[in-house]
């Protein structure tokens, strides 16, 4: 009994904290009977309404859920039924690739999942997919995704039939383990910058692939240093001839080079494979670097979807110039970004469930003489989680809704589709892994001294998130490509051109921006009108227009003296602002939707509160600006700074459903800290107790 006191049950812990919820929660009706001192001594009644929103989590989960999540479920429960493929805390890198691999392979061959199919008719499928492995481990994620999407999406993408006969069932299958190599030991994001030639010998009938200096190596490609038999190589399309510089330079192309040899699985002649070592996190996945001395292909190996080479060494292309194929060829691949930006919104649900888990079950100090209370009634952990948690519900529902349109862009090809997606995939990707990055090291902290026990599994979640920032677009570069389109779709808004969907909101925004902020709504500080949708998104949108409006102001006046690149150089932090400050809209806008479409009433007044949060809580970290043109009066930020500590408080109430709600078994958390019962006991056998 004694020791039971000292060292509760999770089953206790959990009535302790339910008790303790009933009795400091709001309801919705108002409850006649005055506060309690304990209430008080907490401090954790920040406004007198009482209310409650009762949450039935599964009719929550059931609107949050894919259509795939009976894939999702499979995945869980192959990889739950067989330890020996869980990958442990303790691994060194050789095993954990050869482990990354057993896991891919085991999954393939036996539960017949086939990824690329899904990568080509259905992408949603193909994401819920890549969202599930991420869970059980993130290098498993990406070996599966340098496989399907970058590979296996390069030859389905850029190639033509020829190529999708010969290698899909084979890609599919794994039979044909293959990388993409595009980067360059001296160029990654400025990929017009590679050097590797692919050059066209009309007698043989063979391009050869040369790799000109130490510069050009492939570096960084996944699979390449253990796995691969192929890779689709971006090189320099470079066609002889009779001029005195003996070749001509068609741009950047794609061509399928085997690596190995299929029965000793050796470098290939002309193929030299490194290593590149250790990383800092994804030590499942092995990157390599490729150096190409003379390696002759077929002309068939060429991925000709956008440009070809006849038999004579005629080139074709039905896009005009080097720029246009270029842009072709990268668009195909924005499936990458969507892909990751999902998954990151996957890590994010695993790293908040724990560290709002855990933070329910621990307790720590209380009011004089009476029980300790959980962590997360302190209203510093509630103003770190609780915004968090909110904004994972955002990224959820703009992600979903990036998937759908990317999906809708697949079937239709629509030219405005395309554009569209182009820009959104690049701004989501990087608002949310940037996002997610820096969240891992929140809830890690968030969870004490237990936090960093690598069973609890933010170390690894935060090593291997960290390249989401980087890979498939460096989130900083990307971010200037949303400004680009921005800057672009403004212009075209002044020349009466047509505004694509998503940046609809500019064509009126921008004309409330141009008149004065209203100084009587400025003042307003209801709390129905700080809850209102309309004044959150007018407010995030007025930011964005007005971001809009003085950074095309200012690249005009700069660029008379600076030209173009200098001037864009100089304004370049203010347009990532804008960037960012789009990307908030957006997200914001397809949240406020998610809200509206909800079926079920207790769910929708719930996700209503989690919107708010999350739209207040931006306005509050940006009040300076909003201030510094008299969007916001002194007692309006007042008031907003005061609501989002109060709808913290609200949603910390119903933070258990809402993280149940994310339908996340605990042999997919798996964190022992955040184990739905015996969290405590579970841990301790952990190390041997
Ligand atoms: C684990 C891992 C796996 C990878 N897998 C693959 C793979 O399978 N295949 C493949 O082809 N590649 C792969 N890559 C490479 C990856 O795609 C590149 O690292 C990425 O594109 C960024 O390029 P970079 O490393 O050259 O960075 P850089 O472009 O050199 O960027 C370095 C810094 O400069 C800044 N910067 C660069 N340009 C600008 C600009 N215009 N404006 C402002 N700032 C700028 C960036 O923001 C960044 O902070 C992988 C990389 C890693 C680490």
């Amino acid at each position: 009994m004694e020791r039971k006191k000292q060292n509760p049950t999770a089953e206790d812990e959990t009535q302790i904290i339910s008790r303790r919820i009933q009795r400091i929660s709001l309801h919705i009706t108002p409850i006649p009977r005055p506060l309690h001192d304990h209430d008080n001594n907490l401090g954790l009644l920040p406004c007198a309404t009482r209310e409650k929103l009762e949450v039935e989590t599964e009719k929550l989960s059931v609107y949050m859920r894919g259509k795939y999540r009976d894939m999702q479920e499979k995945i869980y429960e192959y990889f739950n039924a067989r330890p020996e493929l869980q990958t442990p805390v303790e691994i060194s890198k050789d095993e954990h690739r050869e482990l990354c691999w057993r896991q891919m392979y085991g999954l393939i061959r036996e539960t017949g999942i086939r990824p690329l199919k899904y990568v080509v008719e259905e992408p949603a499928k193909y994401f819920a997919i890549t969202e599930a492995v991420g869970a059980v481990d993130i290098s498993l994620g990406i070996k599966l995704g340098v496989q399907y999407s970058l590979w296996g999406g390069s030859v389905m993408n850029l190639g033509t039939k020829k190529h999708k006969d010969k290698y899909s069932e084979k890609i599919d299958s794994l039979e044909y383990p293959g990388c993409f190599a595009m980067t360059e030991l001296h160029h990654g994001s400025n990929v017009q910058g590679i050097q590797t030639v692919a050059t066209f010998d009309p007698i043989t009938d063979e391009f050869t692939i040369n790799t000109p200096n130490d510069g050009a190596i492939k570096w960084w490609i996944g699979n390449a240093a253990v796995h691969g038999k192929f890779a689709s190589v971006f090189a320099k399309l470079m066609l002889p001839t009779h001029d005195a510089k003996g070749v001509s330079d068609m741009g950047v192309h794609a061509f399928i080079v085997p690596l190995r040899d299929f029965k000793t699985h050796q470098a290939l002649p002309g193929i030299e494979i490194h290593d590149c070592g250790h990383k800092v996190g994804l030590n499942g996945v092995d990157n390599g670097a490729l150096r190409f001395t003379s390696v002759r292909i077929p002309r068939d190996n060429l991925l000709n979807r956008f440009g070809d080479v006849a038999r004579d060494g005629k080139y074709t292309s039905s896009l005009p110039t080097i720029n246009k194929r270029f842009a072709a060829t990268l668009g195909e691949l924005v499936g990458g970004r969507v892909g990751l930006g999902y998954s990151s919104v996957g890590v994010l649900k695993i790293a908040s469930t724990i560290a709002i888990r855990y933070s329910l079950l621990r307790q720590q100090f209380g009011p004089p003489k009476q029980p300790e209370i959980s962590i997360l009634d302190y209203q510093s952990q509630q103003h770190k989680l609780m915004p968090m948690l909110a904004t994972t519900y955002a990224f959820h529902f703009a992600t979903v809704n990036l998937v759908e349109i990317y999906s809708q862009m697949k079937m239709t090809h629509d030219e405005q589709l395309v554009g569209e997606v182009h820009a959104l995939s690049a701004g989501i990707k990087a608002y949310v892994t940037s996002y997610t990055a820096k969240s891992l090291s929140v809830c890690r902290e968030a969870c004490g001294g237990h936090g960093y026990a690598a069973v609890n599994r933010f170390g690894t979640l935060r090593n291997d998130h960290d390249i989401f920032q980087t890979f498939e677009g460096d989130n900083t570069v990307l971010l200037q490509q949303v400004a680009a389109d921005l800057l672009k779709q403004y212009k075209e808004k002044f020349q009466g051109g047509t505004l694509s969907v998503t940046w609809n909101y500019l064509r009126e925004s921008m004309n409330t921006y141009l008149s004065q902020p209203n100084p009587v709504t400025s003042r307003w500080e209801g709390v129905e009108h700080l809850r209102d949708p309309k004044f959150q998104l007018d407010a995030f949108r007025y930011r964005t227009s007005r971001l809009l409006q003085s950074a095309a102001v200012r690249l005009r006046k700069h660029s008379k003296t600076l030209g173009g690149f200098g001037a864009w150089n100089r304004c370049l932090n203010h347009l990532l602002t804008l960037a960012e400050s789009h990307i908030e809209s957006v997200i914001l806008e397809k949240f406020i939707e998610a809200v509206e479409k909800c079926p079920d009433a207790s769910s929708r007044a719930a996700l209503k509160l989690v919107c708010d949060l999350y739209a207040l809580h931006r306005i509050w970290n940006d009040i300076g600006t909003y201030r510094n043109v008299d969007y916001v009066a002194p007692n309006k930020a007042k008031a907003i700074h005061k609501l989002t500590d109060h709808l913290s408080f609200q949603v910390r109430n119903i933070a258990k459903e809402l993280v149940d709600a994310f339908d996340l078994p605990d042999h997919v958390t798996r964190a022992p800290i955040a184990m739905q019962s015996e969290a405590y006991a579970q841990y301790t056998q952990q190390v041997g107790f």
